[in-house]
């Protein structure tokens, strides 16, 4: 698998042809943003664990298809890079067929400013029929340490816990603050607005357009001991904050594109 790194200013970031998976963005602060387990498997079809890998065309259960889809576990094409940029697509073929019968084509577009990393996800149906998706960038952030982080900006938003909990049932944030103690896997509706996780090295503002939820998911102390590529003691140092749209699944008449996009800024 090929490796690129991108620079702007006193800012990097790491993106493989594999997944198109963004492992690592540094920040001009000088702090690694993403997190990727010193325990992450690099081999296909194995997903990379932790960075930002991509859910299409399924998220997690929600459907009938493979459990994430699958396109953080194949090669994606690389169409260009720049120094601060990187431009990737992906199409159906037979692989992608068996799993999911549809035609489509991905571009993933990887924007490194000196401020931020904007990550860009288009899919366009090139079949003859409708396509149905649900779709992730499923981000892995760096935090100093779970119990001391937090995420603001949730007050009144409705949320499902994936603990057993029907999906039906939908639950309002009370506090614009959102804090941990241990595991949390969690889907946020309709969010607007942006949200800023304050990660204990400072601060990093959380947007997205074209998505409409928002999941927050850790692992927690026991379920990272059972992941054999995470370390046990890493379930303190992530959280994943992920744009997502689960609730509304995306249908795409043919030639339709839809593009979501999740931008990360250091605010202090
Ligand atoms: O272990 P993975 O297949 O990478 O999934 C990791 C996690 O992804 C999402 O955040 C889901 O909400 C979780 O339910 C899931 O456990």
């Amino acid at each position: 698998m090929k490796k690129i790194t991108l620079v702007n200013k006193n800012a990097s970031a790491t993106v493989y042809d594999y997944a198109a998976h963004v492992t690592s963005w540094v920040g001009q602060s000088g702090h690694q943003r993403i997190f990727t387990s010193k325990q992450a498997i690099f081999e296909a079809p194995k997903a990379i664990r932790g960075g930002v890998p991509i859910i299409f065309p399924q998220f997690n259960e929600v459907g009938e298809f493979q459990r994430h889809g699958f396109a953080r576990n194949v090669y994606w094409n690389k169409l260009d890079t720049q120094t601060s940029s990187a431009h990737f697509q992906l199409n159906s073929d037979a692989q992608t067929r068996e799993i999911w019968p549809f035609e489509f084509s991905a571009d993933y577009k990887v924007d490194l400013s000196a401020q931020g990393l904007s990550l860009s996800l288009s899919v366009k149906n090139t079949d003859s029929k409708p396509i149905t998706f649900t779709v992730a960038l499923h981000s892995y952030l760096q935090i100093k340490s779970l119990k001391t982080c937090s995420v603001s900006g949730v007050k009144n938003l409705s949320y499902w816990d994936n603990d057993g909990t029907d999906f039906s049932i939908r639950t309002k944030a009370l506090t614009n603050e959102l804090t941990f103690t241990d595991a949390i896997d969690r889907v946020y509706f309709d969010v607007k607005n942006d949200v800023v996780l304050d990660t204990g090295n400072g601060q990093l503002n959380i947007s997205h357009s074209g998505f409409d939820d928002m999941v927050i998911w850790t692992p927690g102390k026991q379920a990272a001991k059972d992941m054999s590529d995470f370390a046990d003691d890493e379930f303190d140092n992530m959280l994943c904050v992920e744009a997502a749209q689960i609730a509304k699944p995306i249908t795409l008449l043919p030639n339709e594109t839809w593009t979501g996009k999740q931008i990360l800024t250091e605010v202090s």
